[in-house]
């Protein structure tokens, strides 16, 4: 069984005043998470990462298509309690302090009542507000509404944490908080799926990641794997007394760095640039195959003929 399953769940939003108009959100994703995994839904400004985020918590109704979590149907009521939500936007009760809102999140998910307090302030203290608890969440910045956020998204110790861009509106540190936040929930044992356009975010945390654009999943797995491609391009190092102008002639990039020389060939001309190099009587130091960084792979996909709708 599957933490995250998702079976040609699509979404097209009817727009306009009579609704006549449509907007297709997501084309038939079909995805698996299973249980333990950092999972990242990574994609630009309107790749359908909210839509699927609010399908997946039954706030919006799938135009076809299904989405199970932990076997279930994503509005079998049994959910409550195993599953937490930060949405991208939290809206609060204002009025509210930051103690009182998330002790009215742990009645709504069904903290018994005595364990009730206890979790509030174990929250508080891991997401850095326990000094503020008695604030009203009018007087909350950006910043410490989005802990509150994904405070209230943890309180009752779900298994499953699904987070809608967790680190926007937080400032370096406060990113860094959040980060640590995720990684330790996974060591807990937690299933974490999030979404987010920020690729090094997903490169430090997810075990695995999915790809979107304009709604179409581009690409799904391990960092590493999207990672492992060659780019057809390999990278050589050597010392030498001076540069050698043929291998400079033909390579794509060529510098000196603090000791050795460096250049970048297309793979069909390792062997010509190893030529050069002992011509010069240069010493040869390594030669390596170049690899696609999640940028490449990331950008490549976004502008891959198709990708347009
Ligand atoms: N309620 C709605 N009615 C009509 N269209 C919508 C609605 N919600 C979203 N859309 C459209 O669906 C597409 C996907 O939006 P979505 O918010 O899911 O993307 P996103 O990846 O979360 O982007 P962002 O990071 O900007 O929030 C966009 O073109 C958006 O304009």
């Amino acid at each position: 069984m599957f933490a995250i399953e998702t079976v040609a769940l699509e979404k097209i939003y009817q727009t306009g005043f009579w609704r006549r108009a449509t907007r297709r959100a997501l084309w038939p994703l079909s995805l698996s998470v299973p249980e333990h995994e950092v999972f990242g839904f990574l994609g630009p400004n309107g790749a359908g990462k909210t839509t699927t985020l609010k399908l997946l918590m039954s706030l919006i109704y799938p135009t076809s298509g299904e989405a199970r979590i932990l076997g279930l149907p994503v509005d079998d009521p049994n959910l409550k309690r195993q599953i937490g939500y930060s949405p991208e936007q939290p809206y609060f009760y204002d009025h509210l302090t930051a103690h009182e809102l998330l002790k009215y999140y742990a009645q709504l998910t069904g903290v018994p009542a005595k364990e009730q307090s206890k979790k509030v302030e174990g929250v508080l203290e891991r997401v850095g507000l326990r000094d503020i608890k008695k604030l009203q969440l009018r007087k909350f910045s950006k910043g410490m509404l989005q802990r509150v956020s994904i405070a209230q998204a943890i309180v009752h110790d779900p298994r499953i944490v699904f987070l809608d861009e967790p680190m926007s509106g937080l400032d370096p540190m406060g990113r860094r908080e959040v980060r640590d936040l995720i990684q330790e929930l996974k060591e807990e044992g937690k299933t974490i799926f999030f979404s987010t356009h920020i690729l090094s975010d997903a490169e430090t945390l997810c075990d695995r990641v999915a790809v979107v654009n304009k709604g179409e999943l581009k690409g799904v797995g391990s960092i590493a794997e999207l990672k492992s491609r060659g780019t057809g391009e390999s990278e050589i190092l050597w010392e030498s007394a001076g540069e050698i102008a043929e291998l400079k002639k033909r390579a794509k990039s060529f510098h000196r760095s603090a000791e050795f020389w460096r250049a970048v060939v297309p793979d069909a001309e390792v062997y010509t640039a190893i030529d050069c190099i002992r011509q010069a009587k240069g010493r040869l130091i390594s030669v390596t195959s170049v690899r696609e960084t999640l940028e490449d792979y990331f950008f490549e996909r976004l502008n891959a003929p198709g990708a347009e709708q």
